[in-house]
């Protein structure tokens, strides 16, 4: 009979040493793909156990993904045996054009998104992988086709969307941030505040652990939190190519002053509140123009989204909005617009009690 990726991984793993408390399948309506409790379980426990020398270890924290990337290549070519020994883990990553991330995300779509600082620095870093490929970092590699015949700017920057999405950071004994590819561990989604149920360490011997931070029933989603660089969704979708409908609705980093795709800002919605540190008639002002310099009102989004009137589709520079690349990007302004308005009504609010409005 036909196995998965997903059952050949799970078993090369165990056959190695590791031990595996959890499936990987389907775990929403889009078919995402993540894992899930296979039984009913108490805090604390471990859900996977990974020996050490099934991590791909990549270069220290600072090291950009197309350095890891091309790292990885190397590490391949030059070990064929350990290679070939990894095979179940490479066959369970993403197949190629499907990580879609601030490397692999094509230009077209990407007015859909209105936002401008968002698709330009897509933009700017798909000029940069590309770059890497063509030899304009010769210190990181120098003639690409030279050295790897065969591998193609497409696969080059899939690789690269892979390792950014898929390694994880953790300290090594002198205590220095080293990223690593972990199998299995990778298949975990992200979740962040009360809906994170996993953590993931590394023991003193080098293997690694995860392990439940509180009860969870059987059948539900096992998550850990990523990096704290990912809170909003103009950052998830950058670095991780994906968004979410969060309760409360969030800002995107950007709408928060001096806020960025790269790091955690230091205000949040909160500041908006009552006696929080952003309650003036100048932020006011500021987030109203931002919500009215969009092209589209959420409304209008919404239609489009529902696709029963074609004409709809016209009416917006004929730009299509079918393929779940193209949905996402709708949704994204969508949600960023619903987080202004709220943030807004909340502010107006806290004017009329502080008498300024
Ligand atoms: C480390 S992988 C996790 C496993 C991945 N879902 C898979 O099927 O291989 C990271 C990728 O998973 C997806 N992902 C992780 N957390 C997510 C979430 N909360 N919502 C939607 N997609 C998520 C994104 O595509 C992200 O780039």
């Amino acid at each position: 009979g036909s196995i998965t990726a997903e059952e050949n991984l799970i078993k090369w793993v165990r056959r190695c040493g590791g031990t595996i408390d959890l499936e990987i399948g389907s775990v929403n309506h889009k078919g995402l793909r993540g894992t899930v409790a296979v039984r009913d379980m108490n805090k604390s426990q471990i859900a996977v156990h990974l020996p050490a020398h099934l991590a791909v270890e990549l270069g220290e924290g600072h090291v950009t993904s197309e350095e890891n990337s091309v790292k990885l290549l190397r590490l391949q070519k030059q070990n064929p045996a350990w290679n070939e020994s990894m095979l179940p883990y490479w066959e369970s990553l993403p197949l190629l054009g499907t990580s879609l991330t601030k490397q692999t995300y094509p230009a077209e779509p990407l007015d859909l998104l209105q936002d401008q600082i968002l698709a330009a620095s897509i933009l700017v870093h798909g000029a940069y992988t590309k770059n890497v490929y063509d030899g304009g970092k010769p210190a990181l590699i120098d003639n690409f086709q030279e050295e790897f015949p065969g591998v193609s700017y497409q696969e080059f920057s899939h690789l690269t969307s892979v390792v950014a999405s898929y390694a994880f950071l953790f300290p090594d004994e002198e205590g220095v941030a080293k990223r690593m590819m972990l199998p299995v561990l990778d298949m975990i989604n992200h979740a962040d505040g009360g809906d994170v149920n996993l953590e993931i360490m590394q023991a003193d011997n080098g293997d690694f652990y995860a392990y439940t931070l509180r009860d969870v029933a059987k059948g539900e989603e096992l998550v850990h939190e990523y990096n704290t660089g990912i809170y909003r969704n103009d950052q998830s979708l950058f670095h991780y190519g994906f968004i979410r409908e969060h309760d409360p609705p969030r800002l995107t980093a950007q709408d928060l002053p001096a806020g960025n795709l790269y790091e955690a800002t230091g205000y949040s919605e909160e500041d908006y509140e009552f006696g929080g540190r952003l309650v003036s008639k100048a932020e006011l002002a500021r987030l109203e123009a931002i919500l009215k310099s969009f092209p589209t009102t959420e409304a209008e989004d919404a239609k489009l989204m529902e696709g029963r009137n074609a004409a709809w589709a016209g009416l917006f520079g004929g730009q299509s909005v079918q393929t779940p690349l193209e949905r996402m990007f709708v949704k994204y302004r969508m949600l960023r617009k619903q987080a202004l308005a709220q943030v807004i009504q909340r502010l107006k609010d806290a004017l009329i009690v502080t008498k300024e409005l």
